[in-house]
């Protein structure tokens, strides 16, 4: 198929050339949006990322110039409006699993970095200061874990927290037999916010989760709680976690995602003035670590998502439908 690629990085360029073998790919390096949607005109297949723009006006515009088919790479698909997409009878692909463990050990990664202060130790050694003060962290073990969402991110994560000797709580509307047989513990999300002295989010970004993290889902939470956001970013209020740093209630701040990232991240913006205040406020906490939507990117995760990809378009190409088409009506519930 002729795919237009949108939002290309040289890393992920590399690994398709490598793997494909049956398309033609045209690789853009702009973000899908209104002003460039034009780009994919005469391309039956458009291939997107998480930070591209597929809202209604957008799938309208690739519609009416000839796309047949978007396929993410991603396996969140909260960018994409799939009612008008169904109406334009236009099927979209995604990888539902690349790697759950780049997800889960980069969580990990967070804790262990903000726990340790790993960030402010590693600039302090290299200034010549030695000294421990303000670095004091604690010992995971004994400790509490909350999950939010034991799918396949979360289930990892469930293993090797339960690893380190901590007490693992989870909540999911689908409590999971592994979790079970890990004594991972389900509890509603008031219990697992009250108990929990780490809250580490997995679920979904849908209309109901929004925001789950909240002014009254942290006025919930233990005084200090280390809070972990690898799934996306407006799961979170992030006025109200702002509020929750500044009162101590919330001790330790672990993103990788930000609701308004898609401005952001993935960019080199060092030498512009960052127009964003709330992101701005979040970096000047001593206990906040950000990272730009980093926890997918290990080699084994892009050879994945690129592998899917391409093997999405083939079965696409052959049969005219996907076992990895995401269908509305099995989302919204
Ligand atoms: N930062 C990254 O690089 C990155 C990479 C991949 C995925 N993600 C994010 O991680 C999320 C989890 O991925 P996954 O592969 O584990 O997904 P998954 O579909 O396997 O699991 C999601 C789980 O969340 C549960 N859930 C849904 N709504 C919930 C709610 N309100 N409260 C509690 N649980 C709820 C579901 O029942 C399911 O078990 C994705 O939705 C995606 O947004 C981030």
């Amino acid at each position: 198929m002729k795919v237009a690629v949108f939002n290309t990085k040289p890393y992920e360029q590399e690994i398709f050339e490598q793997l494909n073998e049956d398309h033609q790919l045209t690789f853009l390096e702009p973000h899908l949006n209104a002003t460039t949607a034009s780009l994919a005109a005469g391309y039956p297949a458009v291939c997107a990322f998480v930070n591209d723009d597929l809202s209604g006006p957008v799938l309208e515009q690739l519609a009416a110039a000839g796309t047949r088919v978007v396929a993410l790479r991603s396996a969140g698909f909260n960018n994409v409006d799939l009612a008008v997409a169904e109406r334009l009878g236009i099927p979209v692909l995604r990888v539902p699993a690349y790697s759950p463990y780049a997800v889960a050990e980069h969580t990990v990664a967070l804790m262990l970095s903000l726990n340790r202060n790993l960030h402010r130790a590693y600039a302090r050694v290299r200034e010549g200061n030695f000294a421990l003060q303000g670095l004091m962290g604690f010992d995971f073990h004994g400790r509490t874990a909350g999950i939010v969402g034991t799918g396949k991110i979360g289930r990892v994560l469930a293993r090797i927290l339960t690893g380190f000797g901590m007490t693992v709580l989870a909540t999911d509307p689908y409590p999971h037999d592994e979790c079970l047989s890990l004594g991972v513990r389900y509890v509603e999300l008031e219990e697992l916010l009250a108990r929990s002295d780490v809250v580490s989010l997995h679920c979904p970004l849908t209309p109901e989760s929004r925001h789950l993290i909240n002014e009254a889902a942290i006025a919930q939470m233990k005084p200090g709680v280390m809070l972990i956001n690898t799934s996306r970013g407006a799961l979170i209020d992030s006025r109200a976690v702002i509020a929750g740093l500044k009162s101590g209630r919330i001790g330790h701040l672990g993103l990788d995602v930000y609701e308004e990232e898609a401005d952001l991240f993935f960019e080199d913006l060092s030498d512009q003035v960052i127009q964003d205040d709330v992101f701005s406020r979040l970096l000047t906490f001593p206990n906040v670590v950000i990272t730009a939507h980093q926890a997918f990117f290990t080699r084994n995760a892009l050879e994945n998502i690129v592998s899917t990809t391409l093997a999405n378009l083939d079965e696409f190409d052959r049969t005219g439908q996907c076992g990895n088409r995401v269908i509305q009506s099995q989302v919204s519930g």
